[in-house]
């Protein structure tokens, strides 16, 4: 438009905004999983893909080209994809277990019923899985180091001893291929520590292989893990520093897969809002539907003794797995582990066969449990007729050895039964078995519900935080409820606003209002326990006259909550890690006292100024260290934490992990007369360190309470006027 004049350019331009809005607005963007669902056949489906993407449609989370082209897509891959994402979206963990290549590679089924299944199993091995594991291998990221390195050996028993992680192999191999690819050859060493350009192309090139980002970070966070393990290493001589900048580096190397981690889980939950969650019995209607199909076969087996064909005996299994799965909410990796040993132990509890499955496939520590009813028991009973030979396991596969594939098995009977199967896999129902759990069921049996689906007691209650539709739509009508002045709904406003005259909406805003005020006055007082009068004079000032907490109950409920507050707090956790604090240098003082921390800025009550840092040692050691230093400066904190009486041992100085480097903590002085600042012992998840921190009110040098007297330690400061300052 060089030509044209500024009013018709921007004409335009009002044209293409206008154009780009309805382009927008009319499904220009696809999401793969949306096309799964309405064209659940693959041939269909490719067609639409090229058709949409020909005519400039965008395709969100589309497979590789590859893998569209050369594998008919086994539905529920796309599925199977969101529930890895969120379980690694809860739990990083869960990671591990599942996203790996080698994972991949191992829960390709690879047992083949019928010649059809034969041709899309052997396909999605010798197709979909390699093009990852190739891009790696060609990337030189799937070479390891020899398993007898010092530091992976060092590292794997770092896990399984001292984390107590028991399937660690993957981890191991993850930190494994890191190391080698930045050092090609020979024992692997420290040495990338320095090499950030590498380790940027690390990333890039994991990135390249098709590597999902939860997969990336899950690598990182291995990576991560290892040179934690490295920094703790007091043999290796290691430059903490070195580490701690390289750690730094990664983590904010990982940002932006992070971010496009969570983008993936975002939209994964957003599709479950808009399109909606399966429930349970959503979830069963393959058990429904095959039902009639299994008793019959039961009964010829069981009861009139007929042989049954080989593909009868195969769906009669998949049926039985599959009550595991989606009745009793079993992973796939559990029905893949059970063993005979574990059937034959199982044992009648209150009307119901109790067995538990140790071997699971997954990193968590819980044994699997199942409580069938008895008839389902008997239904197990037919296993015999399965036996091909000696095996463990009891589920057997056509040739009578360990199935390898719940999952694949799932797929199989919904299949058969001409049910899709996208919504219906183990995930998807035991998701919607925790979401009805979350909505009714009371914090215990919610545990219970955990254990028996076996989660992590972590992961459980995560997923339990997880918003459902129908909590969400009940949020939103509360707030609709809430006029600006936070005033309570009138009547009037209750039913213009569609709801009934009862006040049942009126009471839930007073509930929650409640609780929103007693919260409010709970934090006004985080560090020390407030008087009643001084909650009461609180409560004036706000103006509340009803539905209003009473003061002494606010102080009943109160807890010093600012250890949690600080133990979260990202600021503190840095500082305490890097030994930086601002606001504070130390002083040379006349006389006996030597030097001083004094503050150069203004503290306010509540500050954090800095930590007593040293290492953390028994009260017995430091008593003993006491008594080896007699009258010269001690820099040694006792103090009681969970009933543990410990002591920060600052007299080792400079410490390891801060060579060179004057803490402040052990620099300040005491005063019993005019401490302003006060210690606070906290739990600091800081490289599994206690770290004390201690407050400051005035701008002045810093002086705390010693907490001893001359008489202290049998007598023996006796001579330490200083004491009494
Ligand atoms: C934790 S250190 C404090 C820093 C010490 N002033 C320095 O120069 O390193 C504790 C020692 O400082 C000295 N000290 C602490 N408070 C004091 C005070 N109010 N007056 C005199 N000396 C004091 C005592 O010798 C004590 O053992």
């Amino acid at each position: 438009m060089k030509g044209c004049s500024a009013v018709e350019i921007a004409a335009q331009v009002d044209i293409a905004k206008q154009s780009t809005r309805v382009w927008t607005a009319t499904q220009r963007v696809w999401e793969y999983k949306t096309l799964v669902k309405l064209l659940p056949d693959h041939a269909s489906r490719m067609a639409m893909v090229k058709y949409l993407i020909l005519n400039g449609y965008l395709i969100l989370n589309k497979p590789f080209d590859e893998d569209m082209d050369c594998a008919r897509e086994a539905p529920g891959t796309s599925d199977s994809v969101t529930s890895t994402t969120s379980a690694v979206a809860t739990s990083p963990v869960a990671c591990t277990a599942s996203s790996s290549p080698q994972e991949e590679e191992e829960t390709d089924s690879s047992e083949t019923p019928s010649s059809d299944e034969r041709t899309r199993d052997s396909s999605r091995r010798s197709h979909s899985t390699p093009t990852v594991r190739e891009a790696m291998q060609a990337g030189g990221m799937y070479d390891k180091c020899p398993p007898e390195s010092k530091l992976l050996v060092g590292f794997k028993n770092h896990l399984i001893g001292a984390l107590q992680v028991q399937n660690c192999q993957q981890e191991v191999d993850n930190v494994s291929r890191f190391l080698r690819y930045m050092q090609p050859k020979g024992e692997p060493n420290l040495e990338f520590l320095t090499k950030t350009t590498e380790t940027m192309d690390y990333m890039r090139a994991l990135i390249n292989s098709g590597l999902s980002a939860a997969t990336i970070l899950n690598y990182w966070k291995n990576i991560i893990r290892f040179l934690q393990y490295v920094k703790g290493c007091v043999d290796m001589n290691v430059d903490w520093y070195k580490i701690l900048k390289y750690i730094d580096y990664l983590k904010t190397m990982r940002k932006p897969v992070a971010r496009t981690h969570s983008g993936n889980v975002c939209s994964t939950r957003y599709d479950r809002i808009v399109d909606g969650m399966p429930t349970v019995h959503d979830c069963n209607l393959v058990l429904r539907s095959g039902k009639k199909r299994f008793l019959d076969m039961y009964n010829r087996m069981a009861i009139s003794k007929i042989v049954v064909s080989p593909t009868d005996k195969m769906w009669y299994r998949y049926y039985c797995e599959a009550l595991m799965m989606l009745r009793h909410f079993q992973r796939p990796g559990a029905v893949e582990g059970m063993t005979v040993k574990e059937w034959v132990n199982r044992k009648l509890t209150d009307g119901r066969y109790l067995i538990g499955i140790k071997k699971h496939k997954t990193g968590a520590t819980h044994v699997a449990t199942i409580a069938l009813t008895l008839e389902e028991e008997a239904w197990y009973l037919i296993r015999p007729e399965f036996v091909r030979g000696e095996c463990n396991c009891f589920f057997l596969s056509a040739r009578g050895t360990k199935i390898t594939s719940g999952s694949s098995d799932l797929l199989r009977l919904h299949e058969s039964c001409g049910i899709n199967h996208v919504s219906c896999t183990s995930g998807q129902v035991r998701r919607a078995a925790e979401t009805l759990v979350a909505t009714s069921f009371t914090e215990n049996q919610k545990q219970n519900v955990a254990a028996y689906m076996f989660h992590s007691d972590l992961m459980a209650d995560k997923h339990y935080r997880m918003p459902v539709p129908s909590t969400i739509v009940a949020t939103a009508v509360l707030f609709d409820t809430l006029p600006g002045d936070c005033q309570p709904p009138t009547k009037k406003q209750r039913v213009d606003a569609g709801f009934s005259e009862n006040r049942v909406y009126y009471d839930r805003w007073r509930k929650c209002k409640y609780a929103d005020r007693q919260e409010h006055l709970l934090s006004s007082y985080t560090y020390q326990k407030p008087s009643c009068r001084k909650i009461e004079r609180l409560i004036s000032k706000e103006g509340w006259t009803s539905n209003c907490p009473k003061a002494q109950h606010i102080l009943d409920m109160w807890t010093p909550a600012l250890k949690y507050v600080i133990a979260s707090d990202k600021h503190i956790l840095n500082s305490c890690s890097r030994q930086k604090w601002k606001g504070l240098v130390i002083k040379s003082f006349d006389g006996q006292k030597g030097e001083g921390v004094v503050a150069t800025t203004n503290f306010t009550k509540g500050d954090t100024v800095c930590d007593y840092h040293g290492k953390v040692i028994t009260k017995a050691d430091g008593e003993m260290m006491m008594e080896e230093l007699g009258n010269q400066a001690c820099y040694l904190f006792f103090f009681k934490a969970g009933g543990e009486n410990l002591c920060i041992d600052a007299q080792t100085w400079p410490c390891q992990c801060h060579a060179g480097l004057e803490t402040f903590g052990r620099k300040i002085n005491h005063s019993s007369k005019h401490p302003n600042i006060m210690p606070l012992s906290v739990v600091l998840r800081l490289d599994d360190e206690d770290v004390h921190t201690i407050l400051i009110k005035v701008d002045t040098e810093l002086k705390f309470n010693y907490g001893v007297n001359r008489k202290s330690f049998r007598g023996e400061a006796l001579d330490l006027d200083w004491l009494d300052e």
